[in-house]
């Protein structure tokens, strides 16, 4: 894995609101426990000398702490900050507005991003939230026709009540994205993978069109599935990327939190506006637990994608329609290795029977049944039933979901344990043939017909 973002400056990834980081990593006043005035610790020097290390070195290895130099910042658990003077102007006055923690982690985002800028809230959906308050009445969106339920039901609710005209189009053909396109477009709203089909998204091709259309229109993709581990939207020709931080960059479930990233500095005053003005900003302590969350990105990934490329295999070896960017019957498997630098750990597969599918998910045992991914263990779901049921039943007919598709999102237990549970799991729900050689999977007389694929990528 070569690929960490541009080199930069350390100056040019410091975030350029007041509320940055100046306070950490600077020459601190100190005092001692009665209140003496100590002399100022030095700042930290940086030992990086203009280096810039792998992603998995910078991925654990931050600069500028307290007045202590923890190895790990504190929790700055304080809503107000004491100012020196009666004009206020301190660094920090107020959590809502900023605080150290979070500006922390922010900074050690923006470098592993490659943005300029990155900002914390608290969740995905927070995040999308901020993005789209950048809209005005008579907007128009451009958007995919597989997305997550979340993003689509933020969107509905835009159109509905914000005046906002949404176009939900197969973003995976270009030309169907270029058809919408126009002067009024005023955002491009990105998965890739999608959300739960695993297509594939020309982010480029996809990027450039929206630009040209006009110059104005803002370019936001949804890295969640990959991270930043996998994956730069910035470096692909993306204005803004966002990342539920829930899933892969903490990776234990223990914690909600949305993440923003910019390379333009205008664009960021006007994100941390409405993060200051509607207090979305993430929490201390969640902030902190992120923070950690990250230092292990790597490993936890690698370990997940490589249990995602086994069980996929395993899957479509036994004749499952299995959608995963890392098996070379992915249909857009060149179009991701130009974008991303692995496949990530999330896959869905069809059975061809929504009763059979239950099955599969209630007898499983090892494989949680849960929403969201990017945890340590394995889970296991329906995504029409769950993370997609807020998109009504016809819509999703209308966008050829198929509601018997089952989401696996893939953890770092042993490989081979997951796939003992998921045999057994086949097995007993009646989703495969039984043969003296093993087992195939059981044609179930449904097996998807060309019109009800969700486009004829797949
Ligand atoms: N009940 C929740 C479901 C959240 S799904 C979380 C996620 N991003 C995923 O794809 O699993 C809701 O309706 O928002």
């Amino acid at each position: 894995m070569s690929d960490f973002p541009p080199e930069k400056p350390d100056h040019e990834l410091e975030p350029s609101s007041s509320r940055s980081a100046k306070a950490l990593g600077k020459a601190v006043a100190r005092f001692d426990l009665d209140g003496h005035d100590l002399p100022p610790s030095p700042a930290p020097s940086s030992p990086r000398n203009g280096k810039r290390y792998a992603l998995a070195t910078e991925l654990v290895y931050t600069e500028g702490s307290d007045q202590y130099n923890a190895s790990s910042t504190p929790i700055y658990q304080s809503a107000t900050f004491k100012q020196t003077s009666g004009g206020g102007g301190g660094e920090y006055d107020y959590t809502r507005s900023g605080n150290p923690t979070r500006t922390h982690l922010e900074r050690h985002l923006a470098k592993i991003m490659g943005a300029e800028r990155a900002l914390v809230v608290s969740s995905g959906m927070g995040a999308l939230d901020v993005i789209t308050r950048l809209l005005r009445p008579g907007d128009e969106v451009v958007t995919g026709d597989d997305l997550y339920g979340g993003t689509n039901r933020l969107l509905k609710y835009l159109a509905t009540n914000g005046d906002i005209i949404v176009h939900h189009v197969d973003t995976t053909k270009p030309e169907s994205v270029q058809r919408v396109l126009g002067p009024k477009t005023a955002m491009v709203l990105l998965e890739t993978p999608t959300n739960p089909l695993i297509k594939i998204v020309d982010i480029p091709a996809i990027a450039s069109a929206a630009h040209e259309a006009n110059p104005k229109a803002l370019v936001a993709v949804d890295n969640t599935m990959l991270s930043p581990l996998l994956q730069n939207p910035l470096e692909l020709g993306a204005d803004i990327v966002y990342e539920s931080g829930t899933k892969y960059l903490s990776g234990h479930h223990d914690l909600m939190a949305g993440v923003l990233a910019v390379n333009d500095s205008a664009i960021g005053e006007k994100l941390y506006f409405t993060i200051n003005a509607s207090g979305c900003g993430l929490a201390p302590f969640d902030s902190w637990l992120l923070m950690r969350g990250i230092k292990t990105l790597k490993v936890r990934m690698e370990q997940q994608q490589s249990n995602a490329q086994r069980i996929a295999e395993f899957l479509e070896a036994h004749g499952f329609k299995v959608r995963y960017p890392g098996l070379k019957s992915h249909p857009q498997y060149d179009l991701h290795n130009s974008m991303a630098r692995g496949a990530g750990a999330v896959l869905s597969f069809e059975t061809g029977s929504i009763q059979v599918s239950e099955r599969i998910v209630e007898a499983a045992k090892l494989w949680a049944i849960s929403v969201s991914f990017g945890c340590v263990n394995s889970l296991i779901s329906m995504p029409c039933r769950m993370s997609h049921a807020s998109i009504d039943a016809a819509t999703r007919k209308e966008r050829a979901l198929p509601e018997d598709i089952i989401r696996l999102c893939v953890g770092i237990e042993d490989v081979d344990d997951l796939i003992d549970d998921l045999s057994r799991a086949l097995v007993l729900a009646g989703a495969v043939n039984i043969t003296p050689g093993g087992f195939h999977a059981a044609d179930l007389g449904t097996p998807p017909k060309k019109d009800t694929l969700s486009n004829d990528v797949f």
